[in-house]
């Protein structure tokens, strides 16, 4: 079977872009204010939406998940020319960015444009998609209340008119690296360290650290440490006079440039951290078109909403032993676009829990990540999920590769 990454029909190159100038009013007061460039790297419709990808709460039986269906597809290809394949396993030149020519000397006179790559590191847990998401003004990583959610480098863009944030919302930095799977994970981490041109170390305020050396984990080994901001985050769950405590301590002995205490799921200070980063970014034109949010194919993002379905619906370990992958994407002129996903696993025994009694657990989840998915294409799908035991697959370097563990690429 064909699988995610590996696929010869690469998802198409379709952009999280903003929503166009009329449509602006649905730009939440949090999203940065962007303007709307009239560039298109795709044929396909631009998916211009700014609500979250997670909004549904709505659940549904969903006969069709299970049934056998006819249908005349149209492979969807990717309209991007070889040579604008941009790959994040580097840190892209400038000369590569998706820009057209207009676009580049538009930019190119501006000598106070800034733009530049940020990292977002820390704990598993402690809010750093949270905060990407609220930076970027819309939800490009996937929030659960489970650690270790996040398992790729997530590329976002904040734009504006005189400035371009790129962020790496990385998976959190785990002291115990277990699997394969973990390593790769890490060592992303730290690549993301090194390309950046600033860094965001997050922390929950809540929990103190034992020894300042626990908040970073190897990331402060770092040879040449880019400007570094301490995120103190969750700040809602304390006392005005306790976060201040908290903010001498980490100015006192945490190796950084500077402390700023937000709560990013309410979306208090994020402007304060906006403003630092654009203190320290260089000046320089955009990477990215302005009206992009995100650099993912669409299949990467449907991956992610079926991964959070599982995150919320199953316990303990289940969901970290999942993989999953979109196997087909197709769309079809006269009938539901059609997605196939296979959730790997370790065992047997993970499968039987992941399916339930007569297949209901797997139907509950499917209908979820179904209304999600619709929700995000803004359209309806017909979602087929299999559930497969591969086993060990969190120790299989090679098999990681192609699931995007060594750096994702980008069509
Ligand atoms: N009270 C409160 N909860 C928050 C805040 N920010 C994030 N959270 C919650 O903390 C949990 C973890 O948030 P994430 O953004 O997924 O954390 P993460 O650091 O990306 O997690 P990993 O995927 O483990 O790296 C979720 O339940 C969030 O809703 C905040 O400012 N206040």
């Amino acid at each position: 079977m064909e699988l995610a990454g590996l696929s010869p029909h690469p998802s198409p190159p379709l952009h999280l872009r903003q929503r166009s100038l009329s449509s602006r009013s649905f730009i939440s007061p949090l999203s940065c204010s962007l303007p709307f460039l009239t560039h298109h790297t795709s044929t396909q419709p631009l998916s211009l939406r700014r609500r979250n990808l997670l909004s549904r709460s709505k659940t549904q039986t969903d006969e069709e998940i299970y049934e056998e269906r006819d249908y005349e597809e149209e492979e969807s290809t990717s309209s991007r020319k070889p040579g604008s394949v941009l790959s994040l396993n580097n840190k892209p030149s400038r000369n590569l960015s998706l820009l057209n020519e207009y676009e580049m000397e538009e930019l190119e006179f501006d000598p106070s444009h800034k733009s530049g790559f940020v990292a977002v590191l820390g704990k598993p847990n402690v809010g750093k998609s949270t905060l990407s998401n609220q930076l970027v003004g819309q939800k490009v990583s996937i929030v659960t209340d489970k650690p270790q959610t996040t398992r790729h480098r997530i590329l976002g863009l904040c734009s504006g008119s005189d400035y371009q944030i790129i962020l790496y919302d990385t998976p959190g930095v785990i002291q115990k690296e277990m699997h394969t799977l973990d390593s790769m994970m890490m060592k992303n981490v730290k690549k993301a360290a090194v390309d950046a041109d600033c860094m965001m170390v997050v922390v929950d305020a809540c929990k103190m650290p034992h020894k300042i050396d626990d908040i970073l984990e190897g990331i402060c080994t770092l040879e040449k440490k880019p400007p570094t901001l301490l995120v103190l985050n969750k700040k809602d769950l304390l006392k005005p006079g306790e976060i201040a405590k908290r903010i001498e301590w980490y100015e006192k002995n945490a190796d950084v440039d500077d402390v700023i205490p937000v709560s990013a799921k309410y979306g208090h200070g994020i402007d304060d951290v906006r403003d630092w980063i654009l203190s320290k970014l260089p000046f320089g034109p955009a990477y990215y078109p302005k009206d992009i949010i995100s650099e993912h194919p669409e299949r990467f993002f449907i991956g992610e909403i079926v991964r959070e379905k599982i995150f919320i619906q199953y316990r303990k370990e289940v969901p970290y032993a999942c993989q999953v992958n979109v196997v087909t994407y197709k769309t079809r002129p006269n009938a539901k676009d059609f997605i196939q996903v296979e959730i790997l696993v370790d065992k047997d025994s993970q499968k039987i829990i992941l399916i339930g009694k007569e297949g209901k657990a797997l139907k509950a989840l499917a209908t979820a990540a179904r209304l999600d998915i619709e929700d995000f294409l803004n359209k309806k799908v017909y979602l087929e999920v299999e559930v497969k035991v591969k086993e060990k697959w969190r120790e299989d370097e090679k098999l990681l590769k192609t699931y995007g563990y060594a750096g994702i690429k980008i069509y």
